[in-house]
Order: C-alpha cells, then sequence, then structure tokens
C-alpha cells in the first residue's frame, strides 16, 4: 500500500501542473503539450533559436549563391533574369533580417507567427509574380524564378517550427498555383528534377522536419521535466519535497520583500508516530504519511502549499494570510487530520498532528520563520499534543 501510494503520487505533477496522462510522449496529444506553461515557454525559445539559426542559414546560402552566379559568369549579360532573381531572394533575406532584428528586440517574444505570416505573404506575392510572367510569355524567367521561389520557401519555412501547420494553409495555394504553370509549360519527364524541389514538396518536406524536430523537442522536453520533477517530489506521499519546499519559500519571502504582504509558515507533526511504526510496522506508518500527504492536498487553496519536510514532519505554506488566518488554516488541518479515523491495512487508526505557525511579519531571511514555526510546534507538543501554536 505505502508503495502504491508513491507511484500514484509520482505521476502527479508539482503543483497541480503537467501530464495528465502518463509520460509517453507519442500519446500526447500537442493540445495537451501546449496547455503546459512551461512547454510553451520551452517551444518557444526553441523556435527562437532555430529561426536565428536558419535566418543566418538562408543569408549565407544567398550571398554564396549570388557569388556563384557572379563566377560563372551567369550575371552579366542577362540584367533582366539577375534582378529578377534579386526579387526572388527578397523576401527570404527581409524574413531573415527580420527575425535578427526580432530576436534582439524581443527575446522571449512570440514571434514566430507573425514571421509565417509574413513569408506567406510574400510567397503569394511571388505567385502572382509567376502568373504575370507567365502570362507575358517569359517561360524562361519563370523557371529560374520559381527555383528561387523553392530556396526561399524550403530555408525560411523550416524557420516556422512552431507555425508549420499555420504556413501550410498559407503557403499552398500560391504553390499549387506556381506548380499548375510549371505543368503547363512542359510537363515531361525532363521535368523531374524540377518537380524534385518543387516548391510544394519542399514545403511538405520542410513541414516533416519542423514536426520531427516538434517531436524530438516535446520528448527531451518531458524527459527532462520527469527528471526535475522526480528530484522535486517525496517519492513516498508524492508531495514536494524539502528542496522544492525551500525553492518555494524562498519565492514567497523574495515576493513580500518586493510587494509587501505575508505569507506563513505551519510545521506539522505527527504525535506519537513512533508507536504507529513500533506497534503495526513500518508499511502501515507509510500508509499513515500517504493519507497524511492526500488530506494536506485535499484541504490546501491551489496557491499554498505542503511539502514534506523529513520523517514524519511536514511543512505547509499559506500565502497571502494575517496571522489570524493561518492559525484557522492550521487548525481547519488539525481537526480535518484528527476528526476522522485512518484506513490502513492494519484496520482504522487514529491519528493526530500537532502544529506550529509562524507569520512571515518582520523576518529577515525565510529560515526565521521557519524557527519560528518549530518553536510553536515545540509549545504545541508540550502542551499536550493534538493542538495548534502561534509564534
Ligand atoms: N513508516 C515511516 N516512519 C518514519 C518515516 N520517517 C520517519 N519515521 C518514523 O517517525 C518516528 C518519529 O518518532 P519521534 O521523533 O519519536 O516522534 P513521535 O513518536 O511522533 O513523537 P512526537 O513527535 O513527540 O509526538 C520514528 O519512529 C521514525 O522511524 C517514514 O518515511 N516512514
Amino acid at each position: 500500500m505505502g508503495r502504491a501510494c508513491g507511484r500514484l503520487a509520482a505521476a502527479r505533477p508539482l503543483g497541480g501542473r503537467g501530464m495528465t496522462r502518463g509520460s509517453d510522449t507519442g500519446r500526447l496529444a500537442r493540445r495537451e503539450l501546449l496547455a503546459m506553461p512551461d512547454y510553451l515557454a520551452h517551444e518557444r525559445s526553441q523556435a527562437r533559436r532555430l529561426a536565428i539559426g536558419a535566418a543566418w542559414l538562408v543569408l549565407l546560402a544567398l550571398s554564396l549563391l549570388q557569388l556563384l552566379e557572379y563566377l560563372l559568369g551567369h550575371d552579366g549579360d542577362r540584367v533582366g533574369p539577375w534582378l529578377l532573381h534579386a526579387v526572388w531572394r527578397l523576401p527570404a533575406l527581409l524574413t531573415a533580417v527580420w527575425v535578427l532584428v526580432l530576436a534582439a528586440k524581443r527575446p522571449e517574444g512570440d514571434w514566430p507567427r507573425p514571421l509565417s505570416l509574413l513569408l506567406g505573404f510574400w510567397v503569394m506575392i511571388a505567385a502572382w509574380g509567376l502568373t504575370a510572367l507567365h502570362l507575358g510569355g517569359h517561360e524562361v524567367q519563370m523557371h529560374e524564378a520559381l527555383q528561387r521561389l523553392v530556396i526561399t520557401t524550403v530555408a525560411v519555412s523550416v524557420l516556422a517550427v512552431r507555425g508549420a501547420r499555420d504556413l501550410l494553409p498559407i503557403c499552398l495555394p500560391g504553390i499549387v498555383l506556381g506548380g499548375v504553370l510549371l505543368w503547363s509549360l512542359d510537363p515531361g519527364p525532363a521535368r523531374a528534377l524540377a518537380w524534385a524541389t518543387h516548391p510544394l514538396l519542399a514545403t511538405v518536406v520542410a513541414a516533416v522536419i519542423a514536426e520531427l524536430l516538434f517531436r524530438g523537442n516535446a520528448q527531451a522536453f518531458l524527459a527532462n521535466r520527469q527528471i526535475r520533477e522526480s528530484a522535486l517530489t517525496d517519492s513516498l506521499t508524492g508531495l514536494p519535497n524539502r528542496r522544492a519546499v525551500d525553492d518555494a519559500l524562498r519565492a514567497a519571502h523574495a515576493r513580500v520583500d518586493r510587494h509587501g504582504g505575508h505569507y506563513a509558515v505551519v510545521m506539522a507533526d505527527l504525535d506519537h508516530f513512533k508507536r504507529v511504526n513500533d506497534t503495526w510496522g513500518h508499511a502501515v506508518g507509510d500508509e499513515v504519511l500517504c493519507e497524511l500527504g492526500r488530506r494536506l492536498r485535499a484541504e490546501l487553496r491551489a496557491n499554498d502549499l505542503a511539502g514534506r519536510w523529513g520523517g514524519e514532519e511536514f511543512l505547509i505554506l499559506l500565502q497571502d494570510v494575517d496571522a489570524d488566518a493561518a492559525w484557522r488554516a492550521a487548525e481547519k488541518l488539525r481537526v480535518r487530520i484528527g476528526g476522522e479515523l485512518f484506513v490502513t491495512s492494519a484496520g482504522e487508526l487514529p491519528v493526530t498532528v500537532s502544529l506550529g505557525v509562524a507569520l512571515s511579519r518582520g523576518a529577515p531571511r525565510p529560515e526565521d520563520v521557519v524557527n519560528r514555526a518549530d518553536e510553536a510546534l515545540y509549545e504545541a507538543k508540550r502542551g499536550g499534543r493534538n493542538r495548534t501554536a502561534v509564534r
């Protein structure tokens, strides 16, 4: 039973966040992933890194292409197509520059979506340009322009790793239009290579790459998250462990230092717990600890926190309370725990706790609040147990 409690609790994420079903990434819907605020932040930062890398790649590739064309002497006698190339490169160049500006100005911003919208816009313009060339009878230029469009689309669409699904519906009409025009020009097998680099195919490939990257990211993220959570969770009760409680205490202390207000620390300790272990065995003691964890969790408000401080001692952090409210909350816990027998494999056992309450008021460090709560707990024990004392 004790181990079952631990397993059950381990699946429950800290602070109510996280996975609702197992840890298998393959079965986790994107919807569920996006409901995790920390996953969203992770995905944004991944997309940003990828976008910056891809933007530099595009800039580099375009410069090299330009240089290559110059070295091969493709430019001199055909000013028209050369200008045309420059025009097709403009979307990628502008997008790349914009990525760099956004990355510098809004490091945490949600900008891959506007980025993909801009790209979609440029692709549509390009598609209409192709139509104009076709209608004007400039097939050669149109073919070359299409190749430029391929480069632009492939390179820049990878930027939209987060918005691949947004990108496709925007780009597809323009790309399909380009494909139909190409087909109508020369549908023979000699165009196989052109088809292989066809923008439609290229965009689908880019979307698949983006999806694979997304899945890889999600898997790595969930694995890390699990490691992080198990490092902060007490394996027996599933409550935050001492390290997690310590972090929460420091955060609460910093918050009241900055914004004012108070928090309270309640130290709760099972009464005569040694007797439970000695009489019924350690496994039954574990069951009692598990049940205590469940009752603490059930009684607390969403922004309060209960964690296992060590052994049979639990620390409860109450946010935004005065001394009176903290005392009332502690009393409610005491009554809830002592008022109902604990069902264990050894039968129904009476269990009580003693509680010590301290308010953060005037404490320079969180440790001082904890020490005062400890002193109050000692007082409650000395006073006869199953009671609450305040310091
Ligand atoms: N089953 C179980 N027992 C634990 C665990 N951690 C600590 N304990 C036991 O908790 C008991 C604490 O005993 P004491 O410190 O004497 O406290 P107490 O018997 O509760 O007495 P008071 O606190 O004075 O009311 C010891 O028997 C420990 O072995 C645990 O994870 N599981």
